[in-house]
């Protein structure tokens, strides 16, 4: 029986539509009154609070449908953890009449897990969803529809919970934030879903056919634009494609970087772990480095972010400053270093002594940038340029001996992290994004001394906006030649030409590269 209480506080203009518009749906519920003081005596405000569907799920329909409608990053809205579901608790009344229970950290787990899983299969799974439906179009679909859709489909067929728990679940979700008909639409849909799956004939393409038919039908199974499929496997041949498309589709687990300049070691770090029982791993390759695969939540909510004591950072991030070898007293232009990541882990190694030049055109990004190298204690040796690189080329201030341009690229390399970015990626993102890596390494050239570095790197593990954009800058720039990256990381990440490179099937690491090019003297 659904059980809904209200609330009274400070009536708004929403709530009083909320309410008006909910007064029609089959639900009990009981009234809770507070007492109120001043003006704001007469003013009633009415939350009601559902205490009968499962709040993670409740709260997972709502953030899809932020995500989709809205263009957030799943990402960003993770890492707000805990506090996120004080705030997010608005956009679930406001969307579906109604406030959950707050969540508790095993519900945010399952939010975290549903919401990524659910993102990253969304085309395996829409595939299904049609499959099963009356109506082919299920993006003519309610959009909260389609996404409480989505979260069973995504429980049943990848999660493998309960079955029917997850089939009663959702049509209460259906039937209590929509109306009892999307609620048998559902019942209908899942329980054929349950079948299908329990008899292990769930509706799928096979591989065959020509290079294009084989590449949809990947694309379906593996849940990738089908544009990112044929690139893949032209780079990777399709055995190596399917595998990092798994990696793609898998939970992506953390690395943390201890912050020195706080006094804090990676000792310190390992203890406060252990006492959180978040289970951990020293970083084969990065002193400063400890990997976790789950419990990031709770590293969020004990604070050691907040606090400056670490950061999030992929170890594949942190061997491009080792690729840089930052010294203290060195003289570094970081020409796209926004929000900081790559900036604040060589302004660690400077030891108070010398100045990290960092630009970038993104100004909300640099404030992060600014922040954060405050809370970590290193903001003595950053200075941040609010430009466009591609101004700067005259600026004699800025003359170094040791240039990194963190290129912006097609984030290839980190989609297990960024749930969403394989379908905001457009195949024509590559060709305008190739053009500007080209620009931006002919504008971090001109800041480069005679006998210094430039150091090319991406997220990206797509040739072209790798060796390709070196090999093409080398052609125009004959007074630069390639610094074999092998003194500086392990020899497992060096490739034939001497670039860095980490790829995430063999390293269990996000995908990355880096080029040390030197300018004669
Ligand atoms: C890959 S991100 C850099 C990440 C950063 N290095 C870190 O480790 O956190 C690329 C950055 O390039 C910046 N950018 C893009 N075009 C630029 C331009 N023309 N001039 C300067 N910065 C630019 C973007 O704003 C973005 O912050």
């Amino acid at each position: 029986m659904a059980q809904v209480l209200y609330h009274q506080f400070p009536l708004s203009a929403e709530a009083h539509r909320t309410a008006a518009s909910s007064s029609s749906k089959p639900m009990k519920h009981i009234s809770v009154s507070t007492p109120q003081k001043g003006p704001l005596k007469r003013l009633q405000k009415t939350q009601k609070l559902n205490l009968e569907v499962s709040p993670h799920r409740a709260v997972s329909a709502v953030r899809l449908m932020r995500i989709e409608l809205g263009g957030a990053f799943a990402d960003l809205l993770n890492e707000k953890g805990k506090g996120s579901g004080e705030n997010e608790m608005g956009y679930v009344e406001r969307t579906l009449g109604f406030r959950t229970r707050e969540l508790n950290d095993q519900d945010l787990r399952l939010v975290t897990d549903i919401v990524g899983g659910t993102i990253r299969w969304r085309r395996y799974i829409d595939h299904l969803i049609s499959s099963l439906s009356h109506d082919k179009n299920i993006y003519g679909m309610e959009p909260l529809l389609l996404q409480i859709l989505r979260i069973g489909f995504y429980e049943i067929v990848k999660l493998d919970m309960p079955h029917y728990a997850v089939v009663d679940e959702n049509v209460k979700l259906a039937k209590v934030a929509l109306r009892p008909g999307a609620g048998n639409m559902v019942n209908g849909i899942l329980r054929k879903l349950v079948l299908l799956e329990e008899n292990q004939s769930l509706p799928l393409p096979k591989v065959e056919g020509d290079d294009r038919s084989q590449a949809r039908a990947l694309a379906t199974l593996y849940s990738h634009p089908v544009w990112m499929v044929r690139r893949l496997t032209k780079y990777l041949g399709q055995e190596e494609a399917i595998k990092l498309m798994m990696w793609n589709n898998s939970e992506p687990s953390y690395s943390l970087r201890v912050n020195h300049a706080k006094g804090f070691s990676r000792g310190d770090l390992v203890k406060q772990l252990t006492a959180l029982k978040v289970s951990h791993k020293i970083s084969l390759h990065l002193d400063e480095f400890v990997r976790i695969k789950t419990g990031l939540q709770i590293v969020i909510h004990a604070g050691l972010l907040r606090k400056g004591l670490c950061s999030v950072q992929d170890e594949s991030a942190g061997l491009i400053v080792s690729v840089m070898d930052p010294q203290p007293g060195d003289t570094i232009v970081d020409c796209c270093a926004a929000p900081g990541g790559k900036t604040l882990y060589m302004a660690s190694h400077l030891g108070g002594l010398g100045k990290i030049f960092a630009v970038d055109v993104n100004s909300g990004r640099l404030r992060i940038l600014k922040e954060t190298a405050k809370l970590h204690q290193v903001d003595g040796v950053i200075a941040t340029i609010h430009a466009d690189l591609r101004t700067l080329t005259d600026s004699e201030v800025l003359k170094s001996n040791k240039v990194l341009l963190d290129a912006p690229c097609s984030g290839l390399g980190v989609l297990s992290k960024r749930a969403d970015l394989r379908w905001n990626r457009k195949l024509e993102d590559m060709e305008q994004l190739i053009k500007l890596q080209d620009e931006l390494l002919d504008s971090a050239s001109k800041l480069v001394n005679p006998g210094g570095v430039l150091v090319y790197s991406t997220c990206s593990i797509d040739p072209e906006e790798n060796e390709e954009r070196v090999t093409a800058f080398l052609a125009r720039h004959p007074d630069f030649h390639i610094d074999p990256v092998d003194q500086y990381i392990p020899a497992d990440f060096v490739t034939d030409r001497g670039f860095y490179s980490s790829n995430p099937v063999k390293h269990s690491l996000d995908g990355a590269f880096a080029a040390r090019l030197v300018r004669g003297s």
